[in-house]
């Protein structure tokens, strides 16, 4: 049996998208409250029934939530330009490495708009 495993995150952080034109109102420094959604494939072990204990998701992604929880994105490497679509990437290449199985990411920015990534660079 194979099985697709999700977890929620959630961050507030502050951006400006600053390769915007001037007037677009993206360019002044603003927050959102963000929603990470982790997601894993894999098979079930048979014996325990899960793919893996999905503890280590949140062990994988509390030092990101740490960076990221209440700062100014801007300044973190990678995240120059942070729009959801790069934060996306940010977050794979972090978590990949660490999280066999790894199959999609979804980052909410507001409750009606989000970025979904399946690892294509
Ligand atoms: N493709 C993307 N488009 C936009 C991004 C992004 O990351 N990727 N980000 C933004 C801004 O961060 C903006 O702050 C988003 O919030 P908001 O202005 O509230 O969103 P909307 O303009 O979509 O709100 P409406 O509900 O449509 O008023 C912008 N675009
Ligand atoms: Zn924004």
């Amino acid at each position: 049996m194979k099985a697709r495993l999700t977890k929620e995150f959630r961050f507030e952080a502050a951006h400006t998208l600053p390769t915007l034109p001037e007037d677009h109102k993206c360019r002044q420094m603003h927050g959102h409250s963000f929603k990470v959604e982790i997601s894993i494939e894999g098979k079930v072990d048979e014996k325990i029934g899960w793919v893996y204990d999905h503890k280590l998701i949140s062990n994988a992604m509390n030092p990101l939530l740490e960076q990221l929880d209440h700062g100014y994105l801007n300044d973190i490497e990678g995240l120059e330009s942070p729009t959801i679509e790069i934060l996306a990437g940010w977050f794979w290449k972090k978590l990949a490495p660490q999280l066999p199985g790894l199959a999609e990411i979804v980052i909410f920015e507001t409750p009606t708009a989000r970025c979904s990534f399946k690892g294509e660079f």
